[in-house]
């Protein structure tokens, strides 16, 4: 236990006996309770469940008077209106990504945008994304919170004005830019602005809201993009200029909400910082928080010195060293199971499952990101109950058994991919690859080519394989597939990325069972845990990397999904996703420790010891010691309790 944990205790328990001791004294007239209520006083109950404190009918009465009076207390309402503000850049950072696939659809056609530029206005804002989050650590630390979530909406709103009246593929793609640089600074500084003003028991919760922002937007995205699809002309201009409206709304909100206290401590501007944590904290007594975030940061500038870039300190001092490899690799291993891939395909996943109408999938991909969003509500509420790192645990396991299920549906359907029987030839006379392939399998992992069959019951008959129209993959560029009215009438089906067979129900039972699973823990966690790992003179730059992190792999998934699917087939892929899941899961199994309750500046502690060994510290559950506050003080939940108390 480290040093200041065991202050904890001993002046905790010491409360208890001065407590209880009173108690004792005032009994016969039953007033105890009352009188110190009365008098103003503030104190901390500590009760250790398995300890062997004597009087332990007595302690348990008081342990349920302090829990009854701990009920009363609530958290003030400013805390969530802090944190909805703030999370409104998670809304953006979904909005944002999620719309530009619906858009692109009017775009191509409006601009004529090929290939390449359908490319960069996608990666461009991801990448510009992960240059910002970097960036976004020093500002954070320079600037503050506040001034930093002020200046991503200003991204936001300065980026959906460029896109909404842009009149060629150069200004859309700067403002593409514009708002990638907007979400990486918002998708560092959010969770971080978050997790400091929240109050312990609540933190897990409130940040993870961030990540249900996220899935909402994007799950918004989906839904407007509906919407305006039927606007042919123009409707990409509402899709992507509509985001400017939370993006307003967030920025002057932020005119009148305050800093982060902790970051106004750490610059000693102490006045203001007290000011604000009494506003935060109701009706609550602050000195306890105050004195502990004041002893950290001259503790942490006593240990690590001041001096020097703060990476460099970073990487140094070992348990700044190990918070940083296990966010990072956090990060790393969210992108590597695969999500965007997961949720950029799920649109052809499920037409592989028999949904055979085209006009469909931007329903349908609607319907996908609302489980995503569903499901990560199940995080926020089970994020307090089971902590981080059961949660986290729970969500790979589940991730990785549905990512073999999905390679497993790709494999069955390659494994008894159709035969071609049609070999028609090009009517220009030129040469397609298309028609050299003798199974479906080829065909479909051929981006040019598509299949054109019918079904004899469920049986494929009469298939060719053709090259796909440049402008739209719903139809086939000559042949029976050619005209998507014509060949509908004619009971003809046309499949793109994928092959007709029975058993496609696995990949849709593999795409169901991967959102239900990663939703609530790998999609929130790490951002949940990299906003509370680190200690606060690390914490703008542990996060600037760990969200850098996510965002690089997040384009290097994305970007080799198609050639990494040529190569190793959709199967493979879904393989390779799933053994880095499965790596993942050893590595959290190891060294993520459980954040749960801790205040911030306990946290540090928990990676002293060598990186690996956090699995280990699950063995101290059984023995928890549980701080209660008693009418107003600062109180630190146990592990296993904090649901009961809410
Ligand atoms: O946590 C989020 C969330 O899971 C999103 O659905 C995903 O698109 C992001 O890449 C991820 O960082």
């Amino acid at each position: 236990m480290s040093r200041k944990a065991s202050e904890n205790v001993e002046y905790t328990l010491r409360s208890l006996s001065n407590l209880m001791g009173e108690k004792r004294r005032r009994q016969p007239d039953g007033s105890a309770g009352s009188s110190a209520a009365a008098a103003g006083e503030r104190s901390l109950i500590a009760a250790e469940s398995c300890s062997s404190i004597n009087s332990q009918a007595s302690g348990g009465e008081l342990e349920r008077a302090a829990r009854r009076q701990f009920q009363q207390d609530e958290t003030p309402g400013f805390v969530y209106v802090l944190s909805v503000f703030s999370a409104l850049g998670g809304f953006l950072f979904g909005y944002d990504t999620g719309v530009v696939s619906g858009a692109l659809l009017l775009l191509k056609r409006e601009l004529n945008l090929g290939a390449l530029w359908q490319e960069l206005l996608v990666s461009s804002t991801v990448g510009a994304a992960a240059l910002s989050a970097l960036a976004g650590g020093v500002l954070n630390g320079l600037w503050g919170r506040r001034p930093c979530i002020l200046l991503s909406s200003c991204f936001f709103i300065a980026g959906a004005a460029l896109l909404a009246a842009a009149q060629d593929k150069e200004t859309l793609l700067g403002g593409r830019i514009v708002v990638g640089l907007g979400i990486g600074v918002a998708s560092m500084t959010v969770p971080v602005y978050i997790a400091e003003v929240a109050p312990p028991h609540l933190r897990g919760r409130l940040v993870t809201i961030n990540t249900l922002f996220i899935t909402g937007g994007q799950f918004f995205a989906s839904v407007i993009d509906g919407a305006f699809s039927y606007l042919a002309k123009d409707g990409w201009r509402y899709m992507l200029g509509l985001s400017a409206v939370p993006a307003i709304i967030q920025f002057f909100g932020f005119l009148f909400l305050p800093e982060s206290p902790r970051w106004l401590i750490q610059k000693g501007q102490t006045q203001k910082a007290r000011r604000i944590l009494s506003q935060i904290r109701g009706n609550q007594t602050i000195d306890e928080e105050y004195d502990s975030i004041k002893n950290n940061i001259e503790e942490e500038e006593k240990e690590v010195g001041a001096a020097g870039p703060v990476i460099c300190r970073m990487l140094t001092y070992p348990p700044t060293r190990r918070a940083l490899i296990v966010g990072c690799g956090l990060q790393m291993f969210q992108q590597l199971s695969g999500i965007n891939t997961v949720m950029y395909y799920s649109a052809t996943i499920l037409q592989m499952s028999g949904v055979q109408d085209d006009s469909r999938a931007i329903w349908l991909a609607a319907v996908t990101a609302f489980t995503n969003f569903l499901f990560t509500l199940v995080g926020v509420w089970l994020v307090e109950k089971v902590g981080r790192r059961k949660l986290t645990l729970g969500s790979l396991t589940g991730t990785t058994v549905a990512l073999i299920i999905l390679a497993l549906g790709f494999l069955l359907s390659a494994q008894i991919s159709p035969r071609v029987t049609l070999n028609p030839t090009d009517p220009s006379g030129q040469n397609s690859t298309c028609t050299n392939y003798s199974y479906c399998n080829g065909c479909m992992l051929d981006p040019d080519c598509g299949l054109c069959y019918r079904l004899n019951k469920s049986n494929v008959v009469e298939s060719s394989c053709v090259p796909v129209k440049k402008e739209s993959t719903m139809a086939a560029a000559w042949g029976r597939c050619s005209n998507e009215t014509r060949f509908k009438r004619e009971e003809l089906f046309w499949a793109y990325n994928f092959c007709p067979t029975p058993y496609s129900w696995t990949t849709l039972l593999g795409l169901i069972l991967y959102l239900v699973f990663f939703a609530p823990g790998m999609g929130p966690m790490p951002w949940t845990v990299n906003s509370e790992i680190h200690p606060l003179w690390a914490r703008s730059t542990g996060n600037a990397c760990s969200s850098g992190v996510n965002w690089i792999f997040n384009v290097l998934v994305s970007l080799t999904f198609l050639h990494t699917a040529e190569y190793l087939t959709y199967y493979g892929a879904f393989f390779l996703y799933a053994g880095f899941a499965g790596m993942g899961l050893i590595f959290i199994y190891g060294c993520l420790p459980e954040t749960k309750g801790k205040k911030l500046e306990e946290i540090e502690s928990l990676f002293e010891n060598r990186l690996c060994t956090c699995g280990i510290s699950d063995s101290d559950e059984g023995r928890y010691i549980e701080y209660i506050r008693v009418k107003g003080s600062n109180y630190h939940l146990s592990d296993n309790d904090a649901s009961d108390v809410e």
